[in-house]
């Protein structure tokens, strides 16, 4: 195993193309299209049943596409058997020989392959080094933790040095803090060896840690791309926007370019997507961009340019540690939650009147009211 520096390049490596699969009437990937860079760490991150495993399956050559092409290096991969991609794959479940010791459990692609001996027992060595399991070679997979399992899988799938490595919910067995352990693992590795990595997932934070870019999978179509800084501080819809992190949606009219009404009152906007003027609206602010002020510090603090202000009554404040949240029902009747830093917010009282703040420039504006675009992560 050659180690190299991350030398991620703009060339894609692999192109989906209009990908179509279809089970009798149903939709499972909807003409997809998606480059993949050389080098990158891409994570298809989505709820149960949008489209992610299904399209994993497809550049792995385990599913055939209804309609469109896969490119690799700008060669169709479409006939060519899964076997023959010079594709890794690691899933979930480990799928190793339980009669096999770990070293022979990694060594296996080598031994189909037919490596001669010495390169074998020699690349063997290294990829144990490098997933650190040296200590464990001579046991078998019934002796090992979940994680060193999956460490084992992992090794197994490196030690052919693949070009791609294809990862379906490789963590999702393990408990909350091995999970974390091995994700910083796994991007160290991707440093490492420089392999372009397809994860997916369901687990934003996850995909958060791990991945330069994440693809949003939505009923079988890609909504958003982008790395996760982007997709979280400027979402391209209103799904993103609620499926990666929490969000208030306020329901408004837009009245200009910049500006809106939010029940009665005029609110400067933007970041606007292709909303006309006249039309109802959702305006989207994270928790964390709202601030709440006493009556007294508003009093005190003019509003500086940009900023909007309502009113609004306390329902209740949670203590959380480090952050302090808290649930405010504005004029309107709707409900928004604010997350502060704790020791930066006045001490509120549930039924307290209050004034929540925000910099037009950290919200953005929809055009869709689709309550079924809005994931149960709303705040
Ligand atoms: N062999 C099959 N026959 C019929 N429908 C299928 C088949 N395989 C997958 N599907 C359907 O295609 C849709 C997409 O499935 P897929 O496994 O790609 O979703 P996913 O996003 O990976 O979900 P999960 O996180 O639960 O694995 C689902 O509704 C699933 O039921």
């Amino acid at each position: 195993m050659s180690l190299q520096t991350n030398s991620m390049t703009q060339s894609p490596l692999v192109c989906l193309r209009e990908l179509n699969k279809e089970y009798g009437k149903f939709t499972a990937v909807d003409h997809i299209n998606l480059d993949i860079k050389k080098g990158e760490f891409l994570t298809f991150l989505g709820s149960s049943g949008s489209g992610k495993s299904t399209t994993l399956s497809m550049i792995a050559g385990f599913e055939t596409p209804t309609s469109g092409e896969i490119l690799l290096n700008d060669a169709s991969l479409i006939h060519i058997p899964s076997h023959k991609r010079g594709i890794g794959m690691v899933f979930q479940h480990y799928s190793l020989f339980p009669h096999m010791t770990v070293r022979d459990n990694i060594g296996f692609p080598l031994d189909i392959r037919k490596v001669a001996k010495d390169e074998r027992d020699q690349k063997v060595d290294e990829i144990l080094k490098l997933v650190q399991l040296e200590a464990f070679a001579d046991r078998r997979p019934s002796m090992l933790s979940g994680g060193q399992k999956q460490r084992v899988a992992i090794a197994r799938a490196l030690v052919y040095e693949p070009e791609i490595l294809l990862m379906d919910e490789p963590l999702g067995a393990l408990d909350k803090k091995l999970r974390e352990e091995l994700q910083d693992e796994l991007r160290l590795l991707h440093k490492r060896l420089g392999i372009t990595i397809v994860y997916v997932t369901h687990d934003q934070d996850e995909a958060m840690r791990l991945s330069e870019r994440i693809a949003i999978f939505k009923e079988g179509e890609i909504v958003g791309l982008g790395t996760g800084k982007d997709l979280y501080r400027k979402p391209p819809n209103a799904f993103v926007a609620s499926f990666l992190g929490n969000s208030n949606f306020l329901k408004v009219s837009v009245t200009g370019s910049a500006s809106a009404m939010l029940n009665k009152q005029h609110i400067e906007v933007e970041n606007v997507h292709e909303v006309p003027i006249d039309q109802k609206a959702v305006l989207m602010i994270r928790p964390e961009n709202l601030h709440i002020l006493t009556p007294e510090q508003a009093e005190k603090e003019p509003l500086m340019a940009g900023f909007n202000q309502l009113s609004g009554t306390v329902n209740e404040s949670v203590f959380l540690g480090e952050s302090l949240t808290c649930s405010i029902t504005i004029p309107s009747g709707e409900k928004v939650v604010s997350k502060n830093i704790a020791t930066e917010q006045p001490d509120l009282a549930p039924g307290s009147t209050v004034f929540i703040r925000w910099n037009s420039k950290l919200s953005s504006l929809y055009s869709k009211w689709e309550q079924s675009d809005i994931n149960k992560n709303a705040a």
